[in-house]
């Protein structure tokens, strides 16, 4: 690789969504790839619905239903950043689907899909006990997740690898990656009844080896 893969970007907004299950590192790569980016970042965890996050807190795996309103939250701060800055937002956009109605929310989304073993995983999400989401959830994600497949803009990232590592590959992917075209892709969602809040008043408090196993798109 030649060239400094920020300055290749410099010409557009950077819209990436850092994807994975549960305890994938995706909020701890996000926070670390905007600072390289000079971004804000966004953990999407918090746009859930209250109860969202009480279903997860007591062990219960969210459905499409529960999703959906907050998938719309999602691609509305996505909307927002494109307009202003760029982003990276923390979110496990773990469907087609899902990523699809991302993608339809602004121009030029692409994911990073940080993978690992469900050992791993299951290590990290035991060690944390900080956090809503109990380690044994970790596997209705694994069950619910669809990897990147072709004509989705993004690459998988190997989470073993120390989160610099990580961050360097990925800044080394969006580089050689091309932004992609949307247009024909819509959204599928419908709005959240009543979300109080919108993706404006989020975004203003959220200042915050390319992969060994090659890309998926
Ligand atoms: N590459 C890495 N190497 C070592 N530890 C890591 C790495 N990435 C993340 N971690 C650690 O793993 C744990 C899970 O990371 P993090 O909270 O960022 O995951 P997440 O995907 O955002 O989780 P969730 O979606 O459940 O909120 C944290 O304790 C974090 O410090
Ligand atoms: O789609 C989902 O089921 C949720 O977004 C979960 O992935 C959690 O929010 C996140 O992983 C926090 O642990």
């Amino acid at each position: 690789m030649t060239g400094d893969p920020i300055d290749a970007m410099s010409h557009e907004q950077p819209l990436i969504v850092v994807m994975g299950v549960s305890a994938a590192g995706k909020s701890t790569v996000a926070a670390a790839l905007a600072a390289r980016l000079n971004t804000p970042w966004l953990d999407a965890d918090d746009l859930h619905p209250v109860p969202n996050l009480e279903k997860m807190a007591a062990g219960v795996p969210l459905d499409d239903s529960d999703r959906w309103p907050w998938l719309d939250l999602v691609g509305d701060a996505l909307g927002v950043a494109a307009r202003r800055d760029g982003i990276v937002i923390a979110c496990s956009a773990l469907r087609h689907t899902y990523r699809d109605h991302l993608r339809a929310s602004a121009h030029g989304v692409r994911f990073l899909h940080l993978h690992g073993s469900r050992e791993l995983l299951l290590s990290r999400a035991a060690a944390r006990h900080d956090h809503f989401m109990p380690a044994s959830l970790l596997d209705s994600q694994i069950s619910a997740l669809e990897p990147l497949r072709g004509g989705e803009p993004g690459a998988r990232f190997d989470v073993a690898l120390p989160v610099d590592d990580v961050v360097e590959a990925a800044l080394a992917w969006m580089a050689v990656s091309p932004v992609p075209h949307t247009d024909h892709i819509t959204r599928n969602a419908t709005p959240a009844p009543g979300a109080g809040r919108t993706a404006e008043n989020r975004l203003s408090v959220a200042d915050g080896e390319r992969t060994s196993e090659g890309t998926e798109s």
